[in-house]
């Protein structure tokens, strides 16, 4: 079955999108970054008889995961996030990714020497290539049904480009970082080749249907202060004023944007003002330290350590109030401080879901 990205059913649940907006809302709402996967019997299930790509290229499967946890969790879930990968980006550029079991992603022919940017695609065309992606967000927006809005994605310059070089996840960046000093200016074009695509990459989700976008910067924090600024800082902030000049061009309507830059806690001053309507916090961030140093100039998400979710259900209910109070009745989306983890418990996520909407509710009364 195809759908077209119009007449989409009217939304019934908007709280994420109310409080982005900088509107005062009765409670927090909440989602979860890798809440469609592995912590999931049901996500398995389909696995099963699907490689991970493959999935992330049927909509009508990407469509389904997405929903997963939407079905299991109904309204203690205020957003979906469509399911697919960060690296669907290096794929469109012409590099070869495997989802190893057990191992993640690899690519078998990293980048090496600023010479292997000539085996990249020179003039990608996104909306070709990554179409899939398109298709997933219009279906799976039509399915929903309303029940919550759906947040596309992408990954950020720097975190794609360490994964290109490193050729999948790695324990220290060295052969990316690398690259940063030995080929400053071979950086340079990577980063920007990347943001290229990332721009209209987000404004096509934006036109299948995506209501929320984030950017997963998850490597940030490998890079000192310095090297944060140069190589990191410059392509977010480019993404959001592109993304956003291209959607009035296109006559779209605007959405709020995500940054979510792990580790850099350094740079939290300067990513209130990259254009940027939420900032995502990990767990090494105090919610009231943040809370002074963004003055109430974007809306904070986040943060509890997603491994409280082993804790039990006391460290659980604990963590979560005391996280929720914290960030106070300023405006709030819960959120964990990086993905929930792939051994997690279902129901412990659900105890984490509970209490941030509770007391949430409470502390705004
Ligand atoms: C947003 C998202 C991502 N991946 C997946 C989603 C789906 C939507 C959701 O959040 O529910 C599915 C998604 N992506 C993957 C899986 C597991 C695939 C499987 O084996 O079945 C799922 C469900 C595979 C994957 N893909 C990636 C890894 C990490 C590897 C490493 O650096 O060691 C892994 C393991 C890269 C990746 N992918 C993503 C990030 C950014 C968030 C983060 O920092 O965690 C990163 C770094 C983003």
């Amino acid at each position: 079955m195809s759908f077209s990205p119009v007449n989409f059913p009217p939304l019934k649940n908007d709280l994420i999108l109310r409080v982005s907006r900088g509107e005062k809302v009765e409670r927090a709402p909440i989602w979860i970054m890798r809440q469609a996967g592995r912590y999931l019997p049901e996500f398995h299930t389909v696995r099963q008889h699907h490689s991970f790509f493959d999935i992330c290229r049927t909509p009508e499967l990407a469509c389904e995961l997405t929903l997963q946890p939407i079905d299991r969790y109904g309204p203690l879930l205020d957003a979906s996030i469509i399911f697919s990968d960060i690296l669907v980006i290096p794929q469109a550029l012409g590099l070869e990714v495997i989802m190893e079991p057990g191992r993640g992603p690899v690519f078998p022919a990293p980048l090496v020497t600023p010479d292997d940017m000539q085996r990249l695609v020179k003039d990608v065309n996104v909306d070709e290539a990554l179409g899939y992606v398109y298709k997933a967000i219009t279906l799976t927006r039509h399915r929903l049904d309303g029940r919550v809005p759906l947040y596309g994605f992408i990954g950020a310059p720097w975190t794609l480009m360490a994964y290109m070089i490193e050729g999948g996840g790695a324990k220290s960046l060295h052969k990316s970082k690398s690259w940063l000093w030995k080929h400053t200016e071979a950086s340079h074009e990577l980063l920007q080749r990347i943001t290229d695509v990332a721009v209209t990459f987000l404004v096509g989700q934006v036109r299948a249907g995506a209501q929320m976008l984030q950017v997963f910067d998850s490597w940030a924090g490998e890079l000192s202060p310095h090297d944060f600024t140069t190589y990191s800082l410059p392509y977010i902030k480019q993404i959001a004023a592109r993304v956003k000049e291209e959607l009035t061009a296109q006559g779209l309507d605007q959405v709020p944007m995500t940054i979510f830059a792990k580790g850099a806690w350094f740079a939290l001053e300067q990513l209130v003002d990259i254009g940027y309507e939420v900032v995502s916090l990990d767990w090494t961030i105090d919610p009231e330290y943040a809370r002074q140093v963004t003055k109430g100039k974007v809306v904070l998400q986040g943060n509890m350590d997603p491994s409280v979710l082993y804790g039990g259900n006391d460290a659980i209910i604990e963590t979560a109030t005391r996280m929720v109070k914290a960030f106070g009745n300023s405006q709030h989306i819960g959120n964990l401080g990086h993905g929930v983890l792939p051994t997690v418990d279902p129901e412990a996520l659900k105890v984490y879901l509970e209490t941030v909407q509770r007391v949430s509710a409470e502390i705004r009364q």
